[in-house]
């Protein structure tokens, strides 16, 4: 059995990630693709529970290599109970954020630094990085503003970090993206949707290929 292919969408909030997941599943599946859907953090019992404990809006106090641990801690638990398995099996996994999240977000935006929080997430998941990360860039007011005004998804307390954690998120990506150019393609996510979703579609089909 060939090993399937790990694929992670990136990028601020409000980017269109999980909307592009779905459009993908649907054209990946009619293509007869196996796929697997998942996120971080969470799409595992205990790290829903993790995600829980991060995301809570009354843990004003959490310290931020806390929350560094934390991510990681929900993510080698999802990668050896979830994405493991499915790539063992030939599945193509697509992944709503993984390490890059947070190289971005504890890494550059928090200030504990790129190479330390890579450090910590080296212990976490050894060498599995995903084959292909495609990054949906957007100016995070238009994304805050489509989760506020679009979505009925509960705010969580990262998303009430002021505007300028939100631009150094963005800020860290663009970094990523320089460090590994051959792993991360970036998408503008201000188009509309269906040209966005072509954009990704076609990226995966050709790693596939
Ligand atoms: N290209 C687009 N143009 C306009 N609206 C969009 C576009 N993509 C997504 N949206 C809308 O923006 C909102 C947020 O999208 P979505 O939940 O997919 O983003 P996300 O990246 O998963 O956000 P987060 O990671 O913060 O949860 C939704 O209401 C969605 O319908
Ligand atoms: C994996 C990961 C996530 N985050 C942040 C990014 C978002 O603010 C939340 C997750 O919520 P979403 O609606 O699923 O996007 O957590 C982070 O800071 N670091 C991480 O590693």
């Amino acid at each position: 059995m060939n090993r399937g292919m790990f694929i992670s969408l990136e990028g601020p909030e409000g980017a269109g990630k999980t909307t592009i997941i779905s459009m993908l599943m649907t054209e990946l599946k009619l293509r007869g693709y196996q796929v697997l859907q998942t996120r971080e953090p969470g799409g595992i019992e205990i790290a829903e529970k993790i995600r829980n404990v991060i995301l809570d809006k009354s843990h004003t106090a959490m310290d931020p290599r806390t929350e560094a641990l934390l991510y990681a801690a929900a993510r080698r638990q999802h990668l050896v109970e979830k994405v493991d398995p499915a790539l063992e099996s030939g599945k193509i996994v697509l992944c709503d954020r993984f390490i890059d999240s947070s190289l971005a977000y504890q890494g550059h935006a928090r200030g504990l630094g790129i190479d330390d929080v890579y450090s910590i997430n080296q212990f976490a998941i050894g060498d599995q990085m995903p084959d292909l990360t495609i990054y949906f860039d957007i100016d995070p007011v238009i994304g805050l503003n489509r989760i506020n005004q679009h979505d009925n998804r509960e705010v969580n307390r990262l998303d009430l970090e002021d505007i300028q954690f939100h631009y150094k998120v963005r800020e860290g990506y663009e970094l990523l993206l320089k460090r590994f150019p051959d792993r991360m393609k970036k998408i503008d996510a201000a188009d509309p949707l269906e040209v966005v979703f072509s954009k990704a579609k076609d990226l995966i089909l050709s790693s596939l290929k």
